[in-house]
């Protein structure tokens, strides 16, 4: 596999920009694909994109357009920055463009709602590339942080070692540093369950509870994802690693997180449709606390705390409430 130079970034939102600027500052030649012209504009003319990475000056290497066809072209490294649940229909129409021999990397964190894919599946599914060129990179990724140079760590997951390291040694920036993962299906569990439990913590936050109930959270919260990723074939030790209990804390514990302001404003008695006008930017959990609790239903595993994070979310049913029967559960052995 030869060296990868030129990077298309499908979707100029907060990580894909961000992301886009982590390959700059790893050498590669970036074109991102914006949909509105004037994010493309303000990226080209003035190395900025303020609706997304305020403050942040992009590097000359990232250029914007948006026309996908100019994205794609001459990209040996395809990066999807989409929200889950709108990946599968762009996906359809950039498909014609893309180089067969690209290395497809998915940055989303979410499980398709109805088919309960994970994004590598809805990747195979609609491009026909096979599973061993699809790659996810996942960690704890607070964008923000990310932009402005903050040092991080994050697992680059391919079930081809050789391609999980030629992404690797593409994306290793000063201040990003990637490990290799063979376990895409831990990566993509742990990522997509991490904001529902992550919503959760911001319930607790937003009902002003503490600390205790706050690490119990996440660490019942990881033990729910990781019950979930083994019944799927998953390698239990991808759950303490970056890609689980890694950006789990990150998440949860974080302001920046959309997920956790999210669960904060519905902690405080915002109704659904008041916290997504809040919050604007993507929030996975939201919708993924049900793919993910259909998910659970499906393997008969349990998860307890993404089944009150759904009630909550389309259900009606007040945090406190939610607090109160995850309390009353039958006792068990940790
Ligand atoms: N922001 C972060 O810190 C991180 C985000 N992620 C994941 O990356 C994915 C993208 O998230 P963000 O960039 O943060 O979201 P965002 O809300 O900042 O940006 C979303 C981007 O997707 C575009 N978009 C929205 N709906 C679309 C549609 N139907 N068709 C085409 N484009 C559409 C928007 O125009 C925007 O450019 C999510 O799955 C998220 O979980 C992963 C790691 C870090
Ligand atoms: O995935 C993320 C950090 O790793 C970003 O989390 P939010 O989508 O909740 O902001």
């Amino acid at each position: 596999m030869t060296e990868i130079k030129r990077a298309a970034v499908l979707s100029a939102g907060s990580w894909g920009t961000t992301f886009g600027k982590v390959l700059a500052d790893a050498g590669r030649e970036v074109r991102i694909l914006a949909r509105r012209a004037q994010v493309a504009d303000a990226i080209n003319d003035s190395h900025t994109n303020p609706d997304y990475v305020p403050e942040v000056r992009l590097p000359d290497a990232v250029r914007a357009t948006t026309d996908p066809a100019v994205a794609l072209d001459g990209a040996d490294l395809v990066v999807l920055a989409t929200p889950s649940q709108a990946l599968r229909d762009n996906l359809v129409a950039w498909k014609p463009l893309l180089d067969p021999a690209a290395s497809v990397v998915s940055l989303a964190k979410g499980i398709e709602l109805n088919t309960l894919l994970r994004m590598s599946e809805v990747i195979a599914e609609v491009t026909g590339i096979p599973t061993d060129q699809v790659v996810v990179v996942t960690g704890p990724n607070l964008a923000p942080e990310i932009a402005h140079g903050q040092p991080t760590a994050a697992v680059v997951a391919c079930t081809d070692l050789d391609r999980a390291e030629l992404v690797q040694r593409a994306v290793a920036a000063p201040y990003f540093r990637p490990y290799t993962n063979t376990d895409v299906v831990g990566a993509e569990i742990g990522g997509a369950v991490k904001n529902v439990i992550a919503l959760a913590y911001g319930m607790a936050s937003g009902l002003g509870l503490g600390d205790n109930t706050k690490a119990t959270l996440i660490t019942r919260g990881l033990a729910e994802t990781s019950r979930l990723g083994e019944r799927l074939g998953a390698d239990p030790r991808t759950f303490s690693g970056l890609a689980g209990l890694g950006d789990l804390v990150a998440t949860c514990s974080s302001p920046l997180s959309r997920n956790h302001r999210f669960g904060e404003y519905l902690g405080r008695g915002d109704s659904l449709a008041a916290a997504q006008r809040a919050t604007r930017q993507t929030a996975e959990g939201v919708k993924s606390c049900r793919s993910i609790r259909d998910l659970a239903h499906r393997y008969h595993v349990e998860m307890p705390i993404t089944e009150q994070v759904e009630r909550v979310c389309y259900e009606q049913v007040p945090p406190s409430v939610a607090v109160r029967e995850l309390m009353s559960r039958d006792m068990k052995a940790e």
